[in-house]
């Protein structure tokens, strides 16, 4: 089984008189659209693997800096996803969001950054899961989920099948 992380940083940008402006009050999320591994070609958050010894929290502020190089701190659990493949864990993910961060996120050989408004999230460019978890985690909620994928190696080839969600859990 793989422990991993997912991350996601927030912002709120003014937006002035914009007209134009939709409903989500400049509310922005970074993505990343993924260059390589898992998930490849795909937006999602920084994130990635678990090195041993490390705890999920230090896991996701190392990723977002070698990813983006965005230096985050103060991370607020969101949410503990179980992706299984074929009736067995594939990866246990932590997913965490935050206000706080230094520096300008920066392309790397992984990951190209994107600002992007809350309403305007490319669910269709996505791991499938994510248009059923992630828009609460993006509203402040806490979630515990598992989503089934079948049909073997890779995962990100695999079919997504069901899920059980369970929301506002503590952890
Ligand atoms: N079903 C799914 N939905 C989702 O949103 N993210 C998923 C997912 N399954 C895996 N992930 C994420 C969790 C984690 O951030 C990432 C793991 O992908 P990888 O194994 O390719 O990690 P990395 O590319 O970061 O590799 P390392 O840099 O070697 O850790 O994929």
């Amino acid at each position: 089984m793989i422990e991993a992380t997912l991350c996601f940083p927030l912002r709120t940008i003014s937006r002035g008189d914009d007209p134009t402006a939709d409903g989500d009050d400049g509310r922005e999320v970074l993505l990343i659209e993924k260059r390589r591994g898992l998930g490849e070609g795909w937006y999602n958050g920084p994130g990635g693997k678990c090195e041993p010894g490390e705890t999920p929290q230090e896991c996701a502020v190392r990723e977002t800096r070698e990813e983006v190089g965005l230096d985050v701190r103060d991370l607020e659990k969101a949410g503990e996803l179980r992706f299984l493949l074929d009736g067995e864990v594939h990866t246990f993910c932590h997913v965490f969001r935050t206000r706080s961060f230094t520096g300008e996120p920066t392309p790397s050989e992984e990951a190209r950054p994107e600002w992007v408004p809350i309403g305007d999230v490319p669910y269709d460019q996505m791991w499938e899961d994510d248009r059923l978890w992630l828009p609460g985690v993006l509203e402040g909620k806490t979630v515990r989920g598992e989503f089934r994928f079948e049909g073997g190696e890779p995962l990100d080839e695999a079919a997504f099948v069901d899920h059980d969600l369970e929301w506002d859990v503590s952890f």
